[in-house]
């Protein structure tokens, strides 16, 4: 009977009879529920694609086929195949496997972005590239889900390829219904009618652009599986195999999950958390509990998702007020544009996302809702350094793109009671759009003010002024643990919180004129973010010293953990103090016992 641990590659598998594979099966799957429930990871995903991956890995040849992979969230399998079964306990760990595709780990592994709905561009690119290079010997496969289908992208991609024949692609279809909810619109409805026997809907949408459709096949039956494959493969043309698959398939929890079937589970714990100290609650959760509250009084608030109605805080709204809750699928350039048309229709849209995939959206946010001073309030969860899903899911461009957008005001609290302030001053803003941002996890400690400067919230202050500490958003506990370092040893230190970022106050301005150097900390891309909006308004004021921006360099972050990436950024309170001392040493006195530091 073979393993798991007999398969160093994809030949091993193929040497494999059909009864060997199908053992395989409850082997992967429960390898995965073992893995995943320690590691934390997509489990509901991965469970649902076992035999389609193995299928897939018997009728073509990785790599000289390529295998492409929509989001990539759904390819443990596939990595368990290629040889990485060895590794997996080290998933989505700090230099251990990525939870998506890596081309660093593997000669099997081509996309490397979480961003959904690209696959069939990539598809379509290579294709042509094998039809220009003359190349006939290798398929082109490419696996995306039906949420993900739902992307504006996928229908580009789908019409170039549909529109030449001579260009094979073997589009994979995994249909199990769902992004995390049940995926939306018509698109869903009408894959629901070619999932059912004998209904006579009209021929289908890939039909009817020229797209040859196999199928519904069982996503769960190797052996057809590979027929289907096989006679797609044979078409030498564009070919949809349409495969019906279960999130979470095999494993009882997942499959009666009704939120989202096991999506994305937490690592557990190493230590479970002590009993008698209630967790904080979540960034999201501060979010969506205001949201539906304000929605009470606001009858023109409206929610908008594109496909994460519960991660990005939602729910609660939704349950309350479903007229006013639309979910778009993923479609966030889609999201934005119709949020500009709610505006337009006397509403107040919130639109709820992720800050990585608002930049998806950006041009979208720019002419179509600030070119019209349209009063669209856009919530990025998840901004600044997420981690453990790796350099596409960091929300470190936010504020650099954001900076960009005439008319847009920018909030970043610091805590739940500045979240739920920066929220109602947002949603009341009726001639501009507004964006709030905040990141992944525990809202922790309150952050209070000691005091108020026409606008700015002072967090410190102390001594002479030395050094002005500009905290951004959830920046704002460093600088003030940086700022009691710093007078210890006789720096005076000033910390301000601008709460909104986004146009920078002039208080702020001439706050930092007033002191010998000025720091600027955030979680978010130094390169063009919140602290060079305030350099370059401190140098257009005359300020004498430059200003030093902390922030996550401009590079692709391998996946890790929020706090440890943030360290290596120097975004703590000793990267802060030590940026102050040297600061203060380039530009003005600096005390002796500082300096030793
Ligand atoms: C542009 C973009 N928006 C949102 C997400 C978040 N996201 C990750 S997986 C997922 C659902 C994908 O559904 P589907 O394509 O059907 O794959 P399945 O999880 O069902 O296998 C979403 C919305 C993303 N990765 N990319
Ligand atoms: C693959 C994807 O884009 C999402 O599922 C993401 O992994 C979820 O991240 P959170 O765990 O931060 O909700
Ligand atoms: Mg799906």
């Amino acid at each position: 009977m073979p393993s798991l641990d007999s398969i160093q590659g994809p030949a091993d598998l193929r040497a494999l009879n059909a009864a060997e594979v199908r053992e395989l099966v409850p082997e992967i799957r429960t390898f995965l529920v073992d893995t995943v429930s320690r590691t934390g990871g997509h489990l509901g995903p991965n469970l649902g694609v076992v035999e389609l991956t193995l299928a897939l890995h018997r009728v073509f040849e990785s790599p000289r086929d390529t295998l492409l992979w929509d989001t990539g969230h759904q390819t443990y399998v596939h990595k368990l195949l290629t040889g990485r079964a060895g590794r997996f306990d080290t998933l989505r760990q700090p230099d251990g496997l990525s939870g998506y595709p890596s081309r660093a780990e593997s000669e099997h592994d081509i996309i490397e972005n979480s961003h959904a709905s690209t696959v069939l561009s990539y598809a379509d690119g290579l294709a042509k590239a094998h039809h220009v290079r003359g190349i006939t010997d290798r398929a082109v496969v490419a696996v995306i889900g039906d949420g993900a289908l739902t992307g504006g992208m996928a229908w580009e991609a789908l019409n170039n390829i549909a529109a030449a024949p001579h260009r094979p692609v073997v589009i994979v279809l995994n249909d199990n219904t769902r992004s995390y909810a049940p995926t939306i619109g018509g698109l869903a409805t009408h894959l629901s009618h070619l999932r059912t026997p004998g209904d006579t809907a009209p021929p289908g949408v890939f039909a009817n652009l020229g797209l040859t459709h196999l199928g519904p096949v069982d996503g769960h039956d190797v052996t057809a599986l590979e027929d289907a494959l096989r006679q797609a493969a044979a078409l030498r043309r564009p070919v949809v195999v349409h495969c019906v698959t279960e999130k979470g398939r095999g494993h009882a929890p997942a499959e009666q999950h009704e939120a989202d079937r096991f999506h994305a589970v937490r690592a557990r714990p190493a230590t479970p958390a002590a009993p008698d100290r209630a967790p904080s609650p979540s960034w999201t959760s501060v979010f969506g509990a205001e949201l539906a509250a304000l929605g009470a009084a606001r009858p023109d608030l409206a929610a908008v998702t594109a496909a994460m109605l519960e991660p990005t805080g939602l729910a609660e709204f939704a349950r309350r007020f479903p007229e006013r809750t639309f979910d778009v699928g993923i479609a966030e350039q889609h999201a934005v544009t119709s949020a500009a048309g709610l505006a337009l229709g006397g509403l107040h849209p919130v639109v709820a996302v992720y800050a990585t995939f608002l930049n998806r959206a950006f041009d979208q946010l720019l002419m179509d809702v600030a070119l019209h001073g349209a009063p669209v309030t856009f919530v990025l969860d998840r901004a600044g350094v997420t981690g453990d899903d790796g350099a596409s899911h960091n929300g470190m461009w936010d504020l650099s793109l954001l900076s960009l957008v005439p008319t847009l005001r920018v909030a970043a609290p610091r805590d739940a009671v500045t979240l739920r302030r920066a929220l109602r001053e947002a949603v009341a803003i009726d001639h501009a759009p507004t964006a709030l941002r905040f990141p992944k996890g525990p809202v922790g400690a309150p952050v209070p003010a000691v005091d108020s400067l026409a606008g700015l919230d002072v967090l410190h202050r102390s001594g002479p002024s030395d050094v002005l500490l500009v905290a951004i958003g959830t920046m704002a506990g460093v600088c003030v643990e940086a700022a009691n370092r710093l007078t210890e040893y006789g720096v005076g230190v000033t910390v301000v919180d601008p709460r909104w970022i986004k146009p920078v106050a002039p208080a702020l301005v001439e706050e930092g004129l007033r002191h010998r150097t000025v720091l600027t900390v955030e979680d978010s891309g130094r390169t063009g973010g919140a602290g060079a909006a305030v350099a370059q308004a401190l140098a257009d004021a005359g300020a004498p010293a430059p200003v030093r921006t902390l922030g996550i360099p401009q590079r692709f972050l391998p996946h890790g953990t929020r706090d440890g990436i943030l360290a290596r950024s120097g975004l703590t309170a000793e990267g802060v103090c030590r940026a102050a001392v040297d600061a203060l040493s380039r530009h003005g006195t600096v005390a002796e016992a500082a300096a030793e530091r």
